[in-house]
């Protein structure tokens, strides 16, 4: 049986006599019997003494440590300043610029039936990131909840106040949404982007339509629960609506889910697991971060 040096490797010891495909280092053992000698030829002569006399495993970790260092002694031994100069004589002087240009900003919405958990998710993305992601909050005419705050959860004004705001031409997008008004104020976005922070926004179906126009680039996230019956009880267990307003609203999370396809991703909040959700939607934020189309938008 051949030992291949490296431990990660493993899959290779049957290859006796032939080098692992998986492995850089490019040396292993072609026999096992305690054979140091075999090994000594590919590894620093400072190595050996440490390696005599040690059994073929306990030497594995020493021996692909020193084949990796024998690996690179050629180009240790040169000056890293003499090297550049040779290097950039051939290649022309290397920019120390970045590679990529900067990403743009994110603008994430987030979007999906009453009661599904939109504000339980964006509370803990908030603990999450708080330095990465700015949270706009939304403007609301309706009443504070027990337990909200005033623009932390929503900023809530009168309905003459959003009114006076919708004549002035001051929100990206409002609606009326079981009566009351919700809408997202032109300024909060704008300071946002300004600063290069990524925004999430929290919007209803008709305010993502709204979004998706004025910003292509938007991501547009809907939240659903695993079946209507989930998404009613929590609306039961919130405990904030009458009877007849949950009715209305579990009908019309059956029309709104007919407008997920205008989405570009779906995410399940599944009962009691709410850190997944999250969990979800920080691996769509970070791909949307590594995507191309971020920093060269036009080409996408
Ligand atoms: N994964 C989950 N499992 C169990 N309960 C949840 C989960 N996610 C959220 N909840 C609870 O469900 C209730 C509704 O959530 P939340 O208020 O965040 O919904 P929402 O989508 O913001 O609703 P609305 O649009 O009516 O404001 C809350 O009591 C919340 O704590």
């Amino acid at each position: 049986m051949a030992l291949h040096i490296s431990q990660r490797c493993n899959a290779a010891l049957a290859q006796a006599g032939r080098q692992c495909p998986f492995c850089t280092l490019g040396a292993f053992l072609t026999r096992t019997p305690g054979a140091v000698s075999d090994v000594a030829l590919k590894t620093p002569s400072d190595s050996l003494p440490r390696l005599r006399g040690q059994r073929p495993a306990a030497m594995l970790p020493s021996l692909a440590y020193s084949a990796a260092a024998v690996a690179e002694a050629p180009v240790l031994q040169r000056q890293a300043s003499t090297m550049f100069e040779e290097l950039e004589r051939e290649t022309g002087q290397l920019s120390t610029n970045p590679m990529v240009p900067a990403a743009a900003p994110l603008v994430v919405v987030l979007s999906g039936p009453s009661g599904v958990g939109k504000d339980a998710v964006i509370k803990r993305l908030q603990q999450q990131n708080a330095e990465r992601l700015k949270f706009v909050v939304t403007a609301t005419s309706r009443p504070m909840r027990t337990g909200e705050v005033d623009g932390i959860d929503y900023v809530f004004v009168s309905r003459q106040h959003f009114e006076q705001w919708i004549r002035d031409d001051e929100l990206v997008e409002h609606a009326l949404v079981y009566g009351e008004y919700k809408g997202i104020p032109r300024g909060h976005i704008t300071s946002a982007l300004a600063a290069g922070s990524d925004v999430v926004l929290r919007v209803d179906i008709q305010g993502a339509a709204t979004i998706m126009r004025m910003i292509p680039n938007a991501i547009l996230i809907f939240i659903v629960a695993e079946s209507e019956r989930a998404l009613v009880q929590r609306l039961f267990a919130r405990k904030t609506e009458p009877f007849d307003k949950m009715v209305q609203r579990a009908q019309t999370a059956r029309n709104e889910t007919a407008h997920l396809p205008n989405f570009q991703y779906v995410v399940v909040n599944r009962e009691g697991h709410l850190e997944d959700t999250v969990a979800e939607i920080q691996s769509i934020l970070t791909a949307e971060r590594c995507s191309t189309k971020r920093c060269y938008p036009s080409e996408a």
